[in-house]
């Protein structure tokens, strides 16, 4: 069995693969401020609950967008997993071919999303990953990676607009019956709802257009299901789409 780890702005995703199914996945929060030990008493804990032995882990690897946690995860790993984990980033062969301009400024969960999208859907490809932003990745038809675009994501988005508005409301992030809202709540919700769902089908067309090709549209993250039901350009949702490219690439690398 291996540990799959992807930490985020928002959360911090793990899961568990034999070979190439996925027996458990979990999502904690990301909190900057935790401690190796207060990390290593929650994976020990969901071990514990999923009846996972440590000595099972043959081997870890974590892609992390959250530089300060990076040391901590390494730690937890070497501290109650007793392995060194393998660390998505420069030396990890990844098959990617990145034609971004530095590619070492890529967030390391974009590439594995790249990854997992080429190895299952095949080029050219979007995806379209609704984290803490909402992030778009451009593959060719060749499966170079070419970069994308990273815009502020639905749940930040949304909190600033009751932070800043008197008046406006936390809302519940659900579909209204119209497309012209008739009270604040609703006005809300087709606001954000539609509003995110018109900006990918506005990026991926522009995408389309400017490069001549019909890349097909993939769409990951905790809103990709309601977001996607909404948009025209989106043909599929894979909400495993992160650790399936983290299996991939730990396989490259052993
Ligand atoms: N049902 C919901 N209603 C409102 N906001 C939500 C809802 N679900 C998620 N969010 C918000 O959307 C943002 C992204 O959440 P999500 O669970 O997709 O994070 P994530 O993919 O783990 O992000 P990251 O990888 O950046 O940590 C967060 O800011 C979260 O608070
Ligand atoms: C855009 C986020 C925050 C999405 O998680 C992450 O991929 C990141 O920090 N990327 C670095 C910048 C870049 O990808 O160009
Ligand atoms: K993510």
């Amino acid at each position: 069995m291996i540990l799959v780890v992807d930490v985020g702005n928002t959360n911090i995703v793990l899961g568990i693969y034999k070979k190439e199914s996925l027996l458990h996945h979990w999502r904690l929060s990301t909190n900057r401020s935790a401690t190796v030990d207060e990390y290593g008493i929650m994976v020990h804990n969901l071990f514990h609950h999923a009846g996972i032995k440590v000595e099972d882990i043959e081997g870890v690897i974590i892609s992390s967008v959250v530089p300060p946690l990076m040391f901590v995860l390494e730690n937890l790993c070497v501290k109650y997993i007793k392995k060194t984990p393998m660390i998505v980033g420069p030396g990890i062969k990844t098959g990617l071919n990145i034609r971004y301009e530095n590619p070492r400024e890529v967030g390391a969960d974009r590439i594995v999303n790249a990854v997992a999208g080429i190895e299952i859907y095949g080029p050219p490809l979007i995806i379209v990953d609704f984290g803490t932003a909402t992030t778009f990745d451009y593959i060719d038809e060749q499966g170079q990676y070419i970069g994308g675009n990273i815009a502020p994501g639905i749940g930040i988005s949304t909190e600033a607009l009751y932070q800043w508005a008197a008046k406006l409301p936390r809302i519940e992030l659900v579909k209204p019956k119209s497309t012209v809202g008739r009270n604040t709540v609703s006005s809300m919700q087709a606001g954000i709802i539609f509003g995110f769902a018109g900006q990918v089908d506005g990026i991926v067309e522009r995408i389309r257009e400017e490069f001549g090709t019909s890349p097909k549209v993939i769409a990951t993250g905790g809103l990709a299901e309601l977001i996607s039901s909404e948009s025209r350009s989106i043909e599929t949702v894979n909400p495993l789409l992160t650790l399936e490219g983290l299996r991939i690439i730990y396989e490259r690398n052993v």
